[in-house]
């Protein structure tokens, strides 16, 4: 069940933020509070900008104009500081990378090692804060793939990366947790267990943003929801936004949209007007 956002401050906030592609808009006036301990789905059709969004987000990518803040200070200083777990789409990776799945939720705690002494820091993993070991291996429970600790990540099938993925975001232990696509290529009952991981995640505290295209998941668990496509078309409860008008009128902006850019591509000097 979703919780009321009343008396919620704000997690994230984006202000006026434009990005591009060689030139070409992605994001265009963006402006966005996302809630602190809710769960918010960021909701677009293909090509809307949800990616982008997150790029800017993660403070990987630049906007052209525009900031963004969490918890009322720039977002670089909560990401340098490991407050920010990113989850990137599964074919964002390389996944002939030779590690393994525990090396890889490992990785996760990197940011956390650096407070350690120095002495520990120089000993081999197996001597590391206990902490790390024991936060890596709840966030692999949590996902129901510690039996696969000792797998090259290569030697996973897509929903199992996409499981190994999710346990690395849990295992940051940030209070911010920005997912794109979790639920995409995972079977129903791996769907159900990373619906239900997250509601834990979000009562623990902590802020959940996804993009998704999983419908009756969003409208069964998260509290707030953000309609995308290059614009913010609508934000609110999942009942207000996820009704069939509108996210009829969602589809028709995004005919428009796809309509509108190949006018622009067939005469460029329009683009300038
Ligand atoms: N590196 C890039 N260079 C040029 N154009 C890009 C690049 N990455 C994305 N785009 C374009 O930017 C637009 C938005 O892409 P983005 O990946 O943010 O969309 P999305 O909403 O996440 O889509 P999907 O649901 O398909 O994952 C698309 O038209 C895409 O082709």
């Amino acid at each position: 069940m979703s919780l009321p956002l009343t008396q919620s401050a704000a997690a994230i906030e984006v202000k006026g933020v434009y990005a591009a592609y060689q030139r070409q808009p992605v994001l265009e006036d963006i402006h966005l509070s996302l809630p602190a301990g809710r769960w918010t789905a960021i909701v677009g059709p293909n090509g809307a900008g949800k990616s982008t969004l997150f790029h800017v987000l993660t403070g990987s990518m630049r906007p052209l104009r525009g900031h963004v803040n969490a918890f009322g200070q720039a977002i670089e200083h909560h990401r340098k500081a490991g407050r920010i777990a990113y989850m990137a789409q599964r074919e964002a990776i390389e996944w002939d990378f030779p590690i393994s799945v525990w090396e890889t939720v490992m990785s996760a705690r990197y940011g956390h090692m650096r407070q350690d002494a120095w002495w520990r820091r120089l000993l081999p993993v197996r001597w590391h804060e206990p902490r790390h070991r024991q936060a890596v291996e709840k966030a692999l429970d949590d996902v129901n793939m510690l039996a696969f600790a000792d797998r090259p990540i290569g030697a996973l099938s897509g929903g199992q990366k996409k499981r190994v993925l999710l346990a690395r975001a849990l295992a940051q232990e940030a209070s911010i947790l920005l997912l794109d696509e979790p639920l995409a290529g995972v079977d129903p009952p791996s769907e159900q267990l990373i619906l239900e991981v997250l509601k834990r995640e979000r009562e623990a505290g902590r802020t959940i943003v996804m993009v998704t295209h999983d419908m009756p998941g969003a409208r069964r668990y998260v509290d707030h929801v953000v309609l995308i496509n290059r614009f913010i078309r609508g934000e609110g409860t999942p009942d207000e936004m996820l009704s069939d008008s509108k996210l009829a009128e969602l589809a028709v902006s995004a005919i428009e949209q796809s309509a509108h850019d190949v006018t622009l591509a067939g005469n460029p000097a329009l683009a300038s007007k």
